[in-house]
């Protein structure tokens, strides 16, 4: 599933028609078919249809699914809510055909007899406006979406409830409070974000026949799934020794969070790592080593329990480095940031504590030769980029983006849709998971099973992506077969790794 913004759309749709040479009028054909097919299946022949149609080609996208529900014995009523002379194009042409197979079409203005249209019918299908909106829906428009917003009707969107800005970052807005949503063609980036997701109401998308490579050339942002998981997930060989699944460093810990890395240890054992060390202090050791054994120990120089380097142990011989979790934020504990930043020969992972060292040396990133890699939560990426955590989830797209390849790290931005960035700016959006997750010690897991996924055969960018999903699907199996969000623990998130790469097998070569 590709994520797409307007203009991106519209690239796709003029590359599709102008290029390989599907008409306008096709799509419109095959987007309105897609949509009917859907409310077919969500409603009876017997219960009204009222579709609300605008001037342009959601319009037209409207009058489609007006001839295809009569067609097939619904009860439709059709209201044009702009004059006929804006009806043009694709959708003049749609709404003749719906003319010349019986159909008729009201022009209302009168907002009384709207709402009284609106009082009498089952279902709205909203076709007033699609992904062209510009900013505040103009009058009456703003009215009518109001009165259908009062209804007690389904109401059924096309493409994007009506006034719903497509792109993130936009503040003001009216909109259609959806129940349905029949997203045509590619998923629009608010349909993820906290400020917009809800007026979709659920959704889903319809494909329109446009071909995958027009997409692939056209947006660099798509949603993870199980397949990708399947197709890229790399093969455990028959032959395979515990240094063919990478050996991994993790420092991190001090005296008041020595469980944090215990949990990340045991979770890049239990992901697939072959080897393990935890870089901490002695005390920190004492206190974990026996929650989990399989794992080595380095000792490192501490001040007060916390660690102050970690340079003068042997560091060279990683495939994989992470740092930051349960580290503690004093400022003796910046220098190993520095240090690891200056000097891992390998990809480095920071996460938690480390993120706030960081802040006060980003400059270091560009200077490494290796790949880094950020894994914030939404505060911890605002902190880094010096904006409100507000702003940061008004258009998270742009914002990872921007800092990914202003300062050439790979960024995991956690959330209910994660958003995984690569420092040439590819994105994917990994959306497993469940509010279950929303307690502490669930980040240190993820550290613990992307530092394992990082030392695998594949490629980096896929390896986060799949080590999002093994943390969410892990969480999603946990609730679904015992847990429930309140009782569900990191510890649990460990637990369920097993029960990801039971349910997804993995190819064995
Ligand atoms: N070939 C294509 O481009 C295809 C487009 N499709 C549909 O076409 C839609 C996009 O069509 P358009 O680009 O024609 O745009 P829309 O139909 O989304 O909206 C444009 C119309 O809305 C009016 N409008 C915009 N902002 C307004 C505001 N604030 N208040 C009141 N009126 C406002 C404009 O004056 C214009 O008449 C998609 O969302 C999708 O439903 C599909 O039919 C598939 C193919
Ligand atoms: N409501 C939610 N739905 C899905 N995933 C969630 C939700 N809340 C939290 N998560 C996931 O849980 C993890 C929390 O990480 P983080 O905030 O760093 O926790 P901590 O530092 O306390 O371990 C992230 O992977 C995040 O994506
Ligand atoms: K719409």
């Amino acid at each position: 599933m590709y994520i797409v913004t307007a203009k991106e759309m519209y690239d796709i749709d003029d590359y599709t028609i102008s290029e390989i040479g599907l008409e306008g009028k096709l799509l419109m054909e095959n987007a309105g078919r897609a949509v009917s097919e859907r409310v077919i299946k969500l409603i009876r022949e017997t219960e009204p249809v009222c579709i609300f149609i605008g001037a342009g080609n959601n319009g037209g996208d409207g009058f489609v699914i007006a001839r295809v529900l009569l067609d097939k014995g619904y009860l439709v009523q059709v209201v044009q809510v702009v004059p006929d002379e804006k009806i043009t194009g694709d959708a003049l042409f749609h709404k003749r055909v719906f003319i010349q197979c019986g159909g008729e079409v009201s022009y209302l203005t009168d907002l009384d007899l709207i709402r009284e249209k609106v009082e009498r019918v089952h279902v709205v299908i909203d076709a007033i406006i699609g992904i062209g909106v510009k900013g505040v829906l103009r009058e009456p428009i703003q009215e009518i979406v109001r009165i259908i917003n009062h209804s007690k009707a389904c109401v059924i969107s096309v493409d994007i409830p009506s006034g719903l800005p497509a792109d993130e970052g936009i503040g003001e807005f009216t909109s259609i409070q959806a129940d349905y949503t029949f997203v045509i063609a590619a998923a629009k980036e608010s349909s993820f974000m906290v400020d917009t997701a809800d007026f979709y109401g659920q959704w889903e998308i319809v494909p329109i026949g446009i071909p995958n490579f027009v997409f692939q050339n056209n947006t660099a942002k798509r949603q993870w799934a199980e397949e990708d998981f399947g197709k890229t997930i790399p093969s455990r060989h028959v032959h395979a020794h515990k240094g063919s699944h990478g050996k991994g460093l993790i420092i991190g810990g001090c005296s008041e969070m020595p469980g944090s890395l215990a949990m990340a240890t045991k979770a890049a054992l239990k992901a697939g790592a072959g080897l393990v060390a935890a870089g901490t202090t002695e005390k920190v050791i004492s206190m974990i080593a026996a929650m989990c054994p399989e794992a080595t120990y380095m000792i490192l120089p501490e001040k007060d329990g916390y660690i102050t380097g970690c340079t003068a142990s042997p560091i060279s011989n990683y495939d994989a480095i992470a740092v930051g979790i349960g580290l503690g934020r004093r400022e003796e504990t910046r220098h190993v940031v520095a240090e690891l930043l200056n000097n891992a020969p390998c990809p480095l992972l920071i996460d938690a504590d480390g993120l706030y060292h960081l802040k006060y040396q980003l400059e270091m990133l560009k200077q490494r030769s290796e790949p880094t890699i950020i894994t914030p939560h939404p505060g911890e990426m605002a902190m880094l980029l010096g904006i409100s955590i507000s702003d940061l989830l008004s258009a998270p797209f742009h914002y990872t983006r921007d800092f990914a390849k202003a300062n050439r790290v790979y960024i995991i931005l956690k959330g209910k849709h994660t958003i995984i960035t690569s420092p040439e700016g590819r994105q994917a959006m990994e959306s497993s998971g469940n509010p279950g997750l929303a307690k502490g010690g669930t980040g240190d897991v993820l550290t613990g099973i992307s530092l394992a996924m990082m030392m695998q055969q594949q490629e980096l960018f896929d390896a986060l992506c799949n080590a999002c999903f093994i943390h969410g699907k892990s969480a999603d199996i946990q609730i679904e077969e015992k847990q429930t969000y309140y009782d569900l623990m990191a510890t649990d998130v460990i637990d369920g790794i097993s029960k990801v790469y039971r349910a997804f097998p993995c190819k064995r070569v």
